[in-house]
């Protein structure tokens, strides 16, 4: 058996073989390099037989802690529900485990900085957050030309972010703590700015919203360094999976998602067709996302969003559950940044 960390190719166990995690399991068997996964985990334990049965050398597991005991495991892909992301990351932890963990790293303030204090306990840095709207070809565009300073200070973000329909069991509080967790990291990765409070607006409900949910919203964000950022939320819009952003600067704006592979021009009309899915719109944005994990992972490196920018969209969307749920605008605490974040 092959040392952990020694093999060449980087031996990842995949918790969680849902949507996303059967999904990854394909992208790291099929379409990136340097990784091949040797187990995977279910709570349920036919789905898990299911994924690993076409996967050479794949062993099926039900218990997580069991997988990142074993030999032939390096390093973990964490792909099951927030709530149970905190004791999958502690088990990696204990086992000296890198980390993939999508997003959200958990799902509050309190538990995610249990997660922070444990990997500073470690020393360094192990994981890496699913945040891959920063691998995305049109976002590292965006945040590039901020970068070179050409439209000068940046004074709103403007989002849009749309699903087709919400999946069973969404609630009026998981739009922000499961979608606009995305627009949190994209408006702190973006403005390098912290977000200190949330206001949510709450229009009519859509005719199309499952009884009783909240959909569309109108969250509101203010920032540490005086921009306003609002996000569109509409997750039975029934059309199509969109998201856009619009940034306004002092000297210019930049707009970005209204891009269409094709446009057709066509018996007197024009038209292209919209993504209707995160997993076709974001395609490529998870594919280079788990590349660079994996090769900053076989370099014993950890790059991509961290546990501090985990922790951060945790307590932005616990402020923003609150001003749904209370109404008003509610103000975001964060303890003081680690060195280790810095
Ligand atoms: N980055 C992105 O754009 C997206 C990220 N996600 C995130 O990916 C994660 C998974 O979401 P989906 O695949 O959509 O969910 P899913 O419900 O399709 O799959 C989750 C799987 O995890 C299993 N599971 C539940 N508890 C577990 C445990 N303790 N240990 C092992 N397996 C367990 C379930 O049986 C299920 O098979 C979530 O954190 C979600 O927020 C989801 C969709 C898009
Ligand atoms: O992360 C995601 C889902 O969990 C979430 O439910 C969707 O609204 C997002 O568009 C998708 O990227």
């Amino acid at each position: 058996m092959t040392q952990r960390g020694t093999s060449e190719e980087l031996r990842v166990a995949v918790i969680g073989t849902g949507r996303m995690g059967a999904d990854h399991v394909r992208r790291i068997q099929q379409v990136i390099s340097g990784a091949r996964v040797t187990a995977v985990v279910d709570v349920d334990a036919e789905r898990a037989k299911a994924v690993a049965a076409p996967v050479a050398g794949c062993a099926a597991y039900s218990d997580p802690a069991a997988a990142m005991a074993a030999d032939d495991v390096d390093a973990v892909l964490v792909a099951s529900p927030g709530p149970a992301h905190e004791a999958a990351l502690l088990t990696a932890f204990e086992h000296d485990l890198p980390v993939l963990c999508e997003k959200p790293l958990t799902p509050d303030a309190a538990s995610a900085l249990r997660v922070l204090e444990a990997e500073l306990g470690l020393g360094r840095r192990r994981v890496q957050v699913g945040f891959m709207r920063r691998y995305d070809a049109e976002y590292v565009k965006l945040k590039a030309l901020l970068g070179t300073g050409q439209l000068g200070r940046p004074l709103m973000l403007h989002n849009r972010h749309r699903n087709v329909a919400s999946p069973p069991g969404f609630t009026s509080a998981m739009l922000i703590s499961d979608s606009v967790a995305h627009e949190t990291d994209v408006t702190r990765w973006l403005l390098g700015h912290e977000i200190t409070a949330v206001t949510v607006l709450r229009p009519r409900p859509s005719a199309n919203a499952p009884d009783g949910i909240q959909d569309p919203q109108f969250v509101v964000f203010e920032t540490d360094g005086g921009a306003v950022v609002d996000v569109e939320i509409f997750v039975n819009c029934g059309f199509g999976y969109q998201v856009q952003a619009e940034i306004v600067c002092e000297r210019g704006t930049a707009r970005i998602g209204e891009g269409h592979a094709m446009v057709t021009n066509m018996a007197g009309r024009w038209g292209g067709t919209i993504a209707q899915d995160f997993t076709d719109r974001f395609a490529d944005a998870y594919d280079r996302e788990l590349q660079a994990w994996v090769d900053a992972t076989r370099q014993g490196e950890v790059t991509g969003p961290s546990v501090w920018d985990g922790y951060a969209a945790a307590a932005v969307c616990e402020a923003g559950v609150r001003a749904l749920e209370e109404g008003g605008r509610v103000e975001v605490e964060l303890v003081e940044r680690p060195a280790l974040y810095r």
